[in-house]
């Protein structure tokens, strides 16, 4: 796990901002992270610290405006159509939302095909390989001539993963891959993902707002506030030892199953709270 597979080295996502001379909107500052084979990296931070902007910068869709993205040590940040469909078979995502993400008037094979027949696999192979993935992802083999609405949103996530896993991509940008779920369906696709990650060693960029989400499943963990990352390192690190105070106040709201905990988790954070109004009170913000 030395070699990088992904390398984010100070990225900058400037979104053009309508209106006459009007500022661009600087939504990420700089940011730096790196992916290993295999691994998984969790960025967590609360709505509009920019995580689904860096996913969206790894994946093509987002303006980078400075430094670069390496993937396998090649600059993919600012790549043209031809060059980026290419390395559609690398790099897949896996969105949020099933229900809006999954044509509703394909059916699942269909939708698990399409992939395939644009890489040209022959139309006997790619039968047998949709059998396969649905195999992957916990679906019956039933499953490939319906239609997504016949699936809960459990099933139609493992759907969407079952489409990523189609060209064996060595990179899935996962952005909110589980918060439609209620929370059974959340933790059975999350070891859904685990399993997947053993089995063919594919690496995550896991993008999400829930920490406990984050830290079941990553190796390491980014925290994103403003644009910026403000803490980097292995999960235990960043749980034991939040440095950034936005981090401290993210890990003591984040809740925890012992009631015991709970309370001095609250207690913690309402004395630090208080400390950073004082602070911010002397400093006259
Ligand atoms: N296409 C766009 N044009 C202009 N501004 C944008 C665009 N997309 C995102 N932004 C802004 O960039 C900032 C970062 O947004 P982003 O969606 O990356 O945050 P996030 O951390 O993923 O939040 P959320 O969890 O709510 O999706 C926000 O202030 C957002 O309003």
């Amino acid at each position: 796990m030395s070699e990088l597979l992904l390398d984010a080295d100070e990225v900058v996502v400037d979104y053009p901002v309508k209106g006459f001379r009007k500022e661009p909107f600087r939504a990420l500052k700089g940011v730096s992270l790196d992916i290993r084979p295999g691994e998984t990296v969790g960025l967590v931070g609360e709505s509009g610290s920019g995580k689904t902007t860096l996913g969206r910068a790894v994946l093509g869709l987002a303006p980078v405006t400075g430094g670069a993205i390496r993937y396998k040590g090649r600059d993919i940040s600012r790549l043209g159509r031809k060059d980026r469909r290419a390395l559609s078979s690398e790099i897949q995502v896996v969105f949020q939302d099933p229900y809006t993400s999954l044509n509703p008037s394909l059916t699942i094979e269909q939708i698990l095909v399409e992939p395939l027949t644009v890489r040209k696999v022959p139309a006997k192979e790619a039968s047998k390989r949709v059998r396969d993935l649905l195999d992957q992802v916990g679906l019956p083999a039933s499953a490939a001539g319906r239609l997504p609405r016949e699936f809960s949103g459990g099933q139609r996530q493992r759907i969407a993963i079952a489409r990523a896993l189609a060209l064996e991509p060595r990179l899935i940008v996962c952005d909110e891959p589980v918060s439609a779920l209620d929370l059974s369906t959340q933790a059975r696709v999350l070891d859904l993902f685990k399993d997947i990650q053993d089995r063919t060693g594919v690496a995550y960029l896991f993008v999400s707002h829930d920490l406990a989400v984050v830290r079941h499943l990553s190796h390491r963990v980014a925290v994103m506030y403003h644009g910026e990352i403000v803490e980097w390192g292995s999960g235990d690190q960043v749980t034991a030892h939040p440095e950034h105070p936005y981090t401290q106040r993210l890990f003591l709201a984040a809740p925890v199953p012992d009631p015991d905990r709970q309370e001095q988790r609250r207690a913690d954070r309402e004395r630090l709270l208080a400390a950073h109004a004082e602070q911010n009170l002397q400093a006259g913000v």
